[in-house]
């Protein structure tokens, strides 16, 4: 009997459970050692390689922070802990300025495509962003240390468009997240610190890499782009009520595919749909073909795909209920679908305990809510 390889990034809650698991014993004092070493393509062992399954909450980061924490403790796995909290970081400081998201989007789009070509094509001839930029293509991951790396040479070396890079990444990335990328982009550029950017150098990318890859001429002073100030942090949207005991429609999104782990009393689910428009990659259907087979034994009910937002109205009666979405293209979609639903039709959203506690530190610098780290991992 053969066994089946370990999937390079787990999309399954089965494969990603087994992820954590093997790379358990690393997670602690080894992560904080060699967490920056960047190996060549499928050698990333020195990380989790677990935020494609994190992105969409096919396992949640209070059940890998637990896991790492009963292992390590709290010294040895603080540095892997920090890094997770840096996903939730940037998920709350987004909630508190929805205006960034859609102004990076429209940016993305006027970029002008000429100058980008040698960028978006990796023939640049700088060794190490076209080893990167052909890594990513090919996978659709990129360690964090080379996304760095990457975004730099793109905005500080190559003078060019932030926003067109951060859109040129996504659209590559297994684990692609409005959040967590779109705002990585601004702070590599000098975004988000004013005036603090993040400058690659040759020599470390070589140190880095273990001499594998060069950098040449790189860029040795930012060009951080002007832009617009900052609006100041507003509180984060409320989740939309929903009635206990009402039978709902639950509405399986890629921002939380295991809602049945943190699903709140009093719901009762009576068929759980997943519209195909709001899963646009095949790594959205594979993590979506599972969810749905996990709350179809949950909740002992029909969960299946749907075309569409319109088919789960169709199907809905009085109320259809949801994790929490936070800023991106599934809170766009669903602030139109709410806004649109019959009279007697409600769309309600749960939220998790991890975001409601960890968001309102994430209103300004990380360094706020690494303070908090301490007391909210205490509960879990
Ligand atoms: C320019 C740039 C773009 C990025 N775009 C994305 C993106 O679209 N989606 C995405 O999930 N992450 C993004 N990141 C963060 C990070 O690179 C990836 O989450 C990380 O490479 C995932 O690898 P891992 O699962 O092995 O992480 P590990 O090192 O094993 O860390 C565990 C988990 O912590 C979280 N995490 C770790 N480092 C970071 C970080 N720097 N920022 C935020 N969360 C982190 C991830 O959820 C990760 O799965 C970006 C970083 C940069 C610099």
């Amino acid at each position: 009997m053969t066994t089946a390889p370990a999937p390079a990034f787990p999309l399954t809650r089965a494969a990603a459970l087994a992820r954590l698991e093997t790379f358990l014993p690393l997670a602690g004092v080894a992560y904080a050692r060699d967490r920056n070493r960047v190996a060549r393509a499928g050698q990333h062992h020195a990380v989790s390689r677990l935020s494609a399954a994190l992105r969409r909450r096919v396992v949640s980061e209070a059940e890998v922070v637990a896991a790492v924490l009963a292992v390590h403790g709290p010294d040895a796995a603080a540095s892997f802990i920090s890094e997770v909290f840096w996903r939730t970081y940037w998920k709350g400081w987004l909630e508190a300025r929805p205006a960034v998201w859609h102004a990076y989007r429209a940016a993305a789009t006027r970029a002008p495509r000429a100058p980008l070509a040698a960028a978006l094509a990796g023939t640049t001839g700088i060794h190490a962003f076209d080893a990167w930029h052909a890594e990513l293509v090919e996978t659709g991951w990129l360690h964090n240390w080379a996304r760095m790396q990457f975004a730099s040479i793109w905005v500080h070396t190559l003078g060019l468009d932030w926003a067109a890079g951060a859109a040129f990444m996504a659209g590559h990335l297994i684990d692609a997240d409005p959040a967590s990328n779109t705002l990585s982009w601004r702070w590599v550029a000098g975004l988000h610190t004013a005036g603090k950017a993040y400058l690659a150098d040759g020599a470390r990318i070589a140190a880095m890499t273990g001499g594998r890859l060069g950098a040449a001429g790189l860029a040795t002073g930012p060009r951080i782009p002007a832009a617009d100030p900052l609006p100041a942090p507003a509180a984060p949207r409320p989740p939309r009520p929903w009635l206990a005991g009402r039978p709902s429609v639950l509405l399986l999104t890629p921002e939380d595919l295991s809602p049945e782990t943190a699903a709140p009393d009093g719901l009762a689910v009576t068929a759980v749909l997943a519209p195909q428009a709001l899963f646009p990659t095949q790594a959205d259907r594979v993590a979506g073909d599972d969810a749905l087979a996990r709350a179809a034994e949950h909740w002992g009910c029909v969960a299946e795909w749907v075309p569409d937002l319109s088919a789960v109205a169709a199907r809905a009666e009085a109320q259809i209920v949801t994790p929490f979405a936070p800023v991106g293209p599934v809170a766009l979609a669903l602030e139109a679908f709410a806004a649109g639903l019959p009279p007697g039709c409600t769309l309600g959203e749960w939220q998790r305990g991890w975001d409601r506690a960890a968001w309102p530190h994430c209103r300004k610098g990380y360094f706020a809510l690494r303070q908090a780290i301490p007391t909210l991992i205490a509960g879990l």
